[in-house]
Parts: structure tokens; sequence; C-alpha cells
């Protein structure tokens, strides 16, 4: 589909007759998505400590010497177990926190609190009970410059992409979970950020529905060209989206290792050469070699397939 059958389909499901795909032309022009290197992050000896109870002297060092750079564009993994600091990070890159060492960078410029240029979707979906698909969109736009007709054009282009037309006065509890965590896509996206941060926004989803979101999540990145930077405990979700999986490891967190996913996309999950990347990031991660297994002394029947199936759960 195009942009501009989007953009008609956008315009058919608010049904206003005062909706312009012009208008929404206009404001791709001025405000496109396109990567720029101005949109690097760089993300430099990045070092957080809360003061927490949990440490024996009370300082609790949750990241230590964090050191990354994602080009605009990329779509990079993050894996760990729970508790190495992965939400963390993400809060930080958002701008939520502005306590800690190091730097975070955004096409040079050292970050200033939250902005419009970074969008974040959660676990959870976070809506509003009260609002509809369309307000939940909307509420993301209220401080931005747009006026009443822009941010109307943006909502329904945003509801659009996300594939929501014809719900956009329906209330959270008239829609699914996968739709709910949709809506909160569409909301992450309304802004037109150039890089969106996603903390298992996948997670709380059977597997069916999280397996058709994390081809959705593909094609609106694909189309949006933006940053994604995924946490996931799903390493195969983490392998069949990112160029890149970051793992991280624990106490403090660090970069353990990163895996470039050099594969076409969209990636066949019973590759072999996916299965041994995945493979390679999850032994990496549970700090063992899947390969050394001795899978004839256990019940085949509960084994997944040479890890192909494993989800992890912390
Ligand atoms: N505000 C806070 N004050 C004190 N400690 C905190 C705070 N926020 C997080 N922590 C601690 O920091 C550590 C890292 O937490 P974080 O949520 O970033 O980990 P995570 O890797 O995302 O975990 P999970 O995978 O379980 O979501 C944990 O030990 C957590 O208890």
């Amino acid at each position: 589909m195009t942009q501009y059958q989007f953009r008609d389909r956008a315009d058919h499901a608010l049904g206003s007759g005062g909706s312009s795909g012009s208008l929404v032309q206009v404001l791709s022009d001025q405000n496109p998505r396109t990567p720029q290197q101005s949109n690097n992050l760089d993300i430099v000896g990045l070092g957080k400590r809360y003061t927490s109870q949990q440490a024996s002297d009370g300082v609790l060092q949750v990241l230590e010497n964090i050191n990354l750079n994602v080009q605009a564009g990329q779509f990079v993994s993050i894996v760990g177990a729970s508790g190495c600091g992965k939400s963390t990070l993400l809060r930080l890159v958002l701008g939520l926190d502005s306590e800690y060492e190091g730097q975070i960078l955004i096409g040079g410029q050292p970050i200033s609190g939250t902005g419009r240029d970074r969008g974040i979707v959660f676990q959870d979906h976070r809506l509003f009970p009260w609002l509809t698909v369309a307000q939940n969109v909307g509420v993301a736009l209220r401080n931005s410059p747009f006026n009443a007709a822009q941010k109307r054009d943006l909502i329904a282009e945003h509801i659009a992409l996300v594939g929501l037309e014809g719900f956009e006065q329906s209330y959270p509890h008239q829609i699914s979970g996968g739709m709910a965590q949709r809506v909160a896509i569409a909301r992450g996206l309304v802004n037109r950020p150039s890089m969106l941060l996603l903390d298992e926004p996948l997670g709380a989803l059977d597997a069916l529905t999280r397996s058709r979101l994390q081809v959705e999540l593909q094609r609106i990145w694909e189309k949006e060209k933006i940053t994604m930077l995924l946490v996931t405990h799903d390493v195969d979700e983490a392998v069949f989206l990112g160029d890149r999986v970051v793992v991280m490891e624990p106490h403090p967190g660090r970069i353990k290792r990163t895996v470039e996913i050099d594969l076409p996309r969209e990636r066949n999950r019973s590759d072999p050469d996916f299965i041994r990347l995945r493979d390679d990031v999850l032994s990496d991660f549970l700090d063992i070699d899947v390969n050394q297994i001795d899978t004839q002394a256990l019940n085949p029947s509960s084994l997944p397939r040479s890890f192909a199936d494993l989800r992890m759960s912390w």
C-alpha cells in the first residue's frame, strides 16, 4: 500500500469532509521521518545509580559504562536478564531521568528531558479507559504545535497506520489487548518522532497476536523509517526484528555483546541461519553452549526444536 493510499484510508476512517490528504502531505513534508544522520543516537559511558535498600551500601549501580551507537533508522533489540537495567536505559534515553553519568546524544547534542522526537510504548498499553481510541492517540498531541485540523489528520493517519480504521470511536474496553497495543503504538508515533522506544510492548499478548504484531511492527518500521529500540525478553522476537541484538548482563547492567543480524527481511524463523543466530544470542544470554546440551537425555516431546520455539520468560 502506498503512502497516499494510507492517507486516503485515514481520511475515509475519520469520515470528515474537512480532512484533506494534501494537509497530511504538507505535514509529512514539513517533518519527514526520513533517517538523517542528525538523528543518530550515541550513548557514551552511561552509568546510573539508584539509592536502594537492595544494595548493602545503599547505592545500586544499575547501569555501568554503556556505550552504544545507533544509526538513524536502525532497529536495535535489547535483551538481558530481569533487573539488568533495560527499562532504566530506555527511561534515560526517553529523558525521564536526568541524573546519570556519561552522555546521551541525539544528533550529537545532549538530550534535555523528554521531547517530541522520541516516542514510547510500554508493555501495558496505558490507555485512558474514559477516552476513545482517537482521543487516546490524540493525548500525545496535547502540547504539540499542530492546529486542530492537523491533529485530526495526524490521528487519522496513525490509526490507519496500525490498521484500526473503523475503531476511532471505540473505548479501550471494547477492543482486544492486541488492538489496545496498536493504539499505544499509534500514540507513540503520532508526533512523528525520529525514534520509537519499545519497552516489552508485546509481552502481555498471546503467542499468535504477538507474532502478528511483530510483523506489523516491522512493516511500520520499514514504512516510517525511524529508529526503533526494542527491549524484549523474547530472543526470537529480538532476532526477528533487530538489525542488531544487544545482550546485556546484570549487576551492574552492562553490554555483554552485540550480535549483528544480517538476514533479509521478512525473516524466516525456520531458516537455519535464523536458528543459528538465535541460538547464538540465546547461549550468550544463558551463558551456555546450546550445542553441548545432551538432548537425548531429555524428553524430546517436551523440548523446543533446537531452541527454535523457546521463549524466555524471566
Ligand atoms: N526508581 C528506582 N529506585 C531504585 N531502584 C530502582 C528504580 N528503578 C529500577 N530500580 C532497580 O534497578 C534495577 C534495574 O531495573 P530495570 O527495570 O531497569 O531492569 P530490567 O532489565 O528492565 O528488568 P525487567 O526485565 O524485569 O523489566 C532493578 O534492580 C530495579 O529494582
